[in-house]
C-alpha cells in the first residue's frame, strides 16, 4: 500500500502489514517516518493512493452508511492531535467513544444528563483521572487530555485499538499504566501504536515494526528487536 497525506506527501511506501486477532503492534521510527499516516490510513481517515486495507475483514473504503459506523464503533482510536473539544466537560467527551453504539437520541440526551456515567468514571479512573468527570476538558493540562483521549477509546469494548504517541506528554509511571491498560483491554483487541520509546514498546507489544522514510525497515517479534537494530533505526551511530 502507498499512502500520502493530506498535503500530498508521499508519506508510505509499499507498505505490507497484517495483525492478526488480538496482537498487539508498536510503530517506531524517527519523526516523519510515517506512523501517523499508516494509523490514519488502517483508521480509514487517509485514503491510500494505490493497494487496498482490510479491517476487521472489511474494505474500509467500500462501507457506507450504518456499516460503515458499525464497523467504526469497533475501532477505539486514540490520535495525536486528540481532537477533544476544549470547552464540553470530560464527562461528555469520554461519552463520545460511545457514538458509533448510540441511537442520536440517546446521544442527544446524554448531553443533558449523561448516560452510564459509572462507566465513565470507572474509565476515568482507570487512566489516573478520578474525580474529573465534571471538569471542562480545556482545564487539564495536555497530559491530562491525552488520557482522557484513551478514556475515550476504552469506553466501549473494541476489536481494534489505533493510538498514535497515546503517552507523548504523560510521564514515565503513568506511560507504562496507559500502555498496560490498552494491552489488557476487554475483549481482547488487537492494538496498533506508535511510540517514540523503544523501552516502552519491548515492555507492551508483541512486535514490532520499525518505519524508516515511509518503509518497513523491520517487522520483528520483540524478543528479536536488539539494541543495535533500534539504533539503525534511529540512524544512532555509536559513540566512541
Ligand atoms: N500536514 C502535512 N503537510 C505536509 N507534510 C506532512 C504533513 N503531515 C505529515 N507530513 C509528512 O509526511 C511524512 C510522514 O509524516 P507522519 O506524520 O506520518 O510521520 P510520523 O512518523 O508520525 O512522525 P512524528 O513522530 O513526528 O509524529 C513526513 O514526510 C512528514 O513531513
Amino acid at each position: 500500500m502507498v499512502g500520502s497525506n493530506t498535503a500530498g506527501v508521499r508519506a508510505l511506501h509499499e507498505v505490507d502489514l497484517t495483525i492478526a486477532p488480538g496482537e498487539r503492534v508498536a510503530l517506531l521510527g524517527e519523526s516523519g517516518a510515517g506512523k501517523s499516516t499508516l494509523l490514519d490510513v488502517v483508521a480509514g481517515l487517509t485514503v491510500p493512493t494505490s493497494g487496498s486495507v482490510e479491517v476487521l475483514g472489511a474494505a474500509i473504503d467500500e462501507l457506507r452508511g450504518r456499516a460503515l459506523r458499525r464497523h467504526r464503533a469497533d475501532i477505539g482510536v486514540v490520535r495525536q492531535q486528540h481532537g477533544l473539544p476544549e470547552s464540553l466537560r470530560v464527562v461528555h467527551n469520554v461519552n463520545a467513544g460511545r457514538l458509533g453504539t448510540w441511537s442520536t437520541w440517546r446521544a442527544l440526551t446524554s448531553l443533558v444528563r449523561p448516560r452510564g456515567r459509572a462507566e465513565v468514571d470507572s474509565a476515568l479512573a482507570a487512566v489516573g483521572l478520578a474525580g474529573l468527570a465534571d471538569r471542562l476538558t480545556g482545564d487539564l493540562s495536555g497530559g491530562q487530555q491525552q488520557r482522557v483521549a484513551v478514556a475515550r477509546a476504552l469506553i466501549e469494548q473494541r476489536r481494534l485499538l489505533l493510538a498514535d504517541e497515546p503517552v507523548s506528554a504523560v510521564d514515565p509511571k503513568l506511560s507504562d499504566d496507559v500502555l498496560r491498560l490498552l494491552r489488557a483491554a476487554d475483549g481482547d483487541p488487537a492494538v496498533l501504536v506508535s511510540l517514540h520509546d523503544p523501552g516502552l514498546a519491548r515492555r507492551h507489544v508483541d512486535r514490532i515494526v520499525g518505519l524508516r522514510d515511509g518503509i518497513v525497515h523491520f517487522d520483528l517479534p520483540v524478543d528479536e528487536v536488539s539494541d543495535r537494530r533500534i539504533d539503525d533505526l534511529y540512524r544512532i551511530t555509536p559513540s566512541g
